[in-house]
């Protein structure tokens, strides 16, 4: 029995819920090697599968003659698009509404494109027959450069569209365009233009970078013929859109089918689409009668896998000569690769890009984005940064850096001289959103003042004097950012998932001993869901969190929901948790009631239990509910205790944040050190701080990694020159600056505990913070703007074309 006579700290304290820094219950596992991952799962008769892929990115498949491969002792089956045409597979749905080859049928798009699947009794054997299918290629001119998509002789790269004028999203203006999206009042921007007193115009371009998680994307696929049940075990970001899709494609009903998502090991936006290795093992399982799996290397992961951003933003303001800024204007041309796989919610084309005018009060603005077909990768997902919020945000925070040089001012007082004020809220944007809360001056003043921003402008003069009189090699730079984030997609009038709306779920059994079980319709990569929601529940229901277990990810068990990724389970998911717990706790109240006889209305709540109003000696504690819920309930009441919530957000959740950044350019080498960076991020009510701080760290570090040097990168003639992690930049311990971070909290005034996302935030305020520190320390010699990303080469070069080194 828990003891209301105790003091509430003490009982609060056990609790352990929002608020506490409780540890993460699921490392107890983790840190064991005790995670059960994709390629952990071992059936009987398993068999293996691995792709022949394209060597060309772009090349008329002439033959595939898979004989060889099939004469090796251990190989059972090899699928060509010729075999997946039979089951009408060959090709696939994107979430973009665009189709996408499962395996190259006439031709590739390009390098390391799915062209042939290998099912062989193992890995190795797998791996000998890839080398032995044929495949005779005759290769066509390639499309590297997104500028050139549409000039008039530009190759034509999707032929299965030829004469389509008509896309998912509208009119196709070339055989190479795949949309245009427009928003915002044109007429009114380029009136605001017009009359401006300063205007500034650049190109600000977001490379090609891409997740890489630790575990690459792996399923296992098990057709149960007998049955007619097919379980599907896979690194999957939303395992029931993945059920509904593997349903209406293989045409098994929904209910034969159960995926499960166990273990995940990081996601960041990889993992939340549909990729050929899943859809061939299906097949190849289908056929065979035996589990299939297939786990991916990390070449094939890097340079076949959903890529993010490559976004090139010719972004515009307007302002007045004191800084008002008037107008926003900004046109994106957008790398789709070879077919468009983009992860956006279905009519977001570019996702929440039109988050553009940021933390500004900025009266009228227009956006228009291109999306254009190249021979890169498809792909296009969040990479921490819900639906092209990073991009959106990178453009907004660099120009306005560019435009308080113009106007030499200093780039934080024109952020507050332009910021939406407390008082604005609920603030509608001029492109279209309706931000629920914010108090952003006290968060930036609470920054400046604790890095003492002043005092690190004297010291970059002094420095600058220093270097100019020959007394050191190095450029000091301090970046500024101060993002504002969209999360919670979302309400279901505007948002869905191939016609599915993005509400989200929790159902919640509690047991008669006062334990319980909860389980929602996300599913954790590495976040850390198992020990936050129950620390919602324990703060709403008053049952401690170590009693509470969470779980996700397997369709059979959990309540629809759409998944995890663009911060959506705290905002969503979260919501459902603390309402199906209020609809438990109003059964609890009747109980008690009961219990004690009294109307319920005499009875208030008091951390884990209900006290008599007037007569607080008398109570019921939520131990001795749970337990009467099974035996003394009122008459005509059923008994146990379980509910369930779908929740539709009303609206989305605007996290914001303050970053600023210090760094030290060493001008001969293009070396650069960050000496100090410090993160403030208001994500209103913090479940746990704790986990909050990993995320961030999480976030800085991945946002470092792309603005300092991480980029997918192709040579002119398409090859990609950065698929192993020889090339590619993860940071280590080594590399990884010290993170100071902090908080400010601004509940959002829709969410039911106030919480808004907080795992992308870091992301989206750090890479242009980074960058605007790198432009600073430039930024006295007359230069607006160094694309990124800022490695050592590239800083070298511009030190070198503006003289500072030989
Ligand atoms: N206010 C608040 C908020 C939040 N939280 C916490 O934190 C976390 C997070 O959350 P959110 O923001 O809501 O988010 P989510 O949904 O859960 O998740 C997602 C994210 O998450 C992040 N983080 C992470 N981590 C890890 N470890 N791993 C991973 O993978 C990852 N990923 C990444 C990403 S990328 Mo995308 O997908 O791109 O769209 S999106 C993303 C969790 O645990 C929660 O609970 C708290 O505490 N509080
Ligand atoms: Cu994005």
């Amino acid at each position: 029995m828990n003891d209301m006579t105790v003091p509430r700290e003490e009982r609060e304290a056990k609790l352990e819920g929002m608020g506490c820094k409780r540890k993460r219950v699921e490392d107890v596992r983790f840190t064991q090697g005790k995670g059960n991952y994709v390629d952990d799962i071992k059936l009987k008769d398993m068999v293996f599968g691995d792709f022949v892929r394209s060597p060309y990115p772009h090349a008329r498949v002439k033959s595939i003659d898979t004989s060889a491969a099939e004469a090796l002792p251990g190989v059972l089956a090899v699928l060509t698009a010729e075999t997946l045409k039979t089951v009408n597979l060959a090709w696939m749905p994107t979430l973009a509404g665009d189709v996408q080859m499962v395996l190259a049928d006439g031709k590739v798009l390009f390098q390391n494109q799915e062209v042939a699947f290998v099912i062989a009794e193992d890995r190795y054997i797998a791996a000998d027959a890839v080398d032995l299918v044929e495949v005779e290629y005759e290769e066509l001119p390639v499309l590297v450069d997104p500028f050139k998509a549409m000039e008039p002789d530009a190759p034509v790269l999707r032929e299965d569209l030829e004469g389509k004028t008509e896309g998912a999203h509208g009119a196709r203006k070339h055989h190479n365009h795949i949309f245009e999206w427009t928003v915002g009042d044109s007429e009114a921007t380029d009136l605001a233009f017009s009359k401006a007193e300063v205007t500034v115009k650049e190109l600000f371009s977001y490379h090609r970078c891409h997740p890489c998680p630790l575990e690459t994307c792996a399923c296992v696929a098990s057709m149960d013929k007998i049955k007619g049940e097919l379980t599907l075990w896979g690194t999957f970001q939303a395992p029931h859109v993945v059920r509904t899709v593997a349903s209406l494609l293989s045409t098994i009903p929904e209910h034969k089918i159960r995926v499960i998502s166990p273990d995940i090991g990081g996601g960041f936006g990889n993992k939340v689409g549909v990729y050929p290795g899943y859809v061939c093992s299906i097949v190849g399982s289908i056929v065979l009668g035996r589990p299939v799996k297939w786990v991916e290397d990390r070449i094939e992961n890097l340079s076949a896998t959903a890529f993010a951003r490559d976004y090139h933003m010719t972004t515009e303001l307007a302002a007045t000569a004191e800084g008002k800024i008037t107008g926003l204007r900004c046109h994106v041309l957008a790398d789709h690769g070879g077919f468009d796989a983009c992860a956006d919610p279905s009519k977001w084309p570019a996702g929440f890009f039109n988050i553009i005018t940021g933390s500004y009060d900025i009266p009228t603005a227009h956006v228009a984005v291109d999306g254009v077909y190249t021979n890169k990768a498809p792909g296009g997902v969040a990479y921490r940064c819900s639906f092209r919020v990073t991009e959106a945000v990178y453009a907004m925070e660099r120009a306005i850096d560019v435009l308080a040089r113009k106007l030499n001012m200093d780039p934080a007082e024109l952020r507050l001289k332009n910021f939406i004020r407390p008082e604005q809220f609920p603030y509608p944007s001029a492109l279209g959103w309706e931000y629920d809360s914010g108090d952003y001056e006290t968060a930036m003043r609470k920054a400046m003042e604790t890095v003492d921003y002043a005092g690190l402008r004297a010291e970059q003069a002094e420095k600058r004097a220093a270097f100019e009189r020959g007394e050191t090699r190095e450029l000091m730079g301090i970046g500024v950012s101060f993002f504002t984030e969209i999360v919670g997609a979302g309400p279901t009038r505007n948002c869905d998932i191939l016609g599915i709306g993005m509400f989200d779920s929790c159902e919640i059994r509690i047991h008669p001993t006062g334990a319980a079980i909860a389980r929602m319709g996300t599913i954790s990569q590495g976040q850390g869901h198992q020990t936050t929601y129950a620390q919602i529940l324990a703060t709403e229901l008053g049952i401690p969190a170590d009693m509470i277990d969470i779980e996700e990810g397997d369709t059979d068990t959990a309540p629809y929901g759409l998944g995890t990724y663009g911060s959506r389970s705290t905002p969503v998911a979260g919501a459902a948790t603390a309402m199906a717990a209020r609809k438990i706790k109003a059964k609890a109240q009747m109980i008690a009631a009961h219990m004690l006889e009294v109307h319920e209305d005499d009875l208030e709540w008091d951390v884990d239990g209900f006290r008599v109003k007037g007569l607080p000696e008398k109570t019921a504690s939520m131990k001795e509910i749970c337990w009467a819920a099974y035996n003394n309930v009122p008459p005509n009441m059923e008994p146990g205790l379980e509910a369930v919530s779908y929740y539709d957000p009303p609206n989305m959740t605007y996290p914001f944040g303050a970053y600023i950044c210090v760094m030290d350019i060493d001008v001969d080498t293009g070396a650069h050190k960050v000496r100090r960076f410090y993160a403030l991020d208001d994500c209103g009510t913090r479940i746990n701080p704790m986990i909050i701080e990993g995320q961030v760290h999480g976030g800085l570090t991945e946002g470092y990694a792309i603005a300092m040097g991480q980029e997918i990168a192709y040579d002119d003639m398409g090859n990609v020159t950065t698929a192993s992690l020889m090339d590619f930049f993860l940071p280590t311990a080594v590399e990884t600056p010290f993170w100071e971070t902090d908080w400010t909290v601004t509940p959002s005034p829709h969410h039911p505990i106030g919480a808004k996302g907080v795992g992308e935030s870091p992301n989206v305020g750090s890479v242009p913070c980074f960058s605007n520190a790198v432009n600073d320390a430039f930024a006295h010699l007359g230069v607006t703007h160094i694309q990124m990303p800022h490695d050592n080469w590239r800083i070298w070069r511009e030190c070198k074309r503006l003289g500072l080194t030989g």
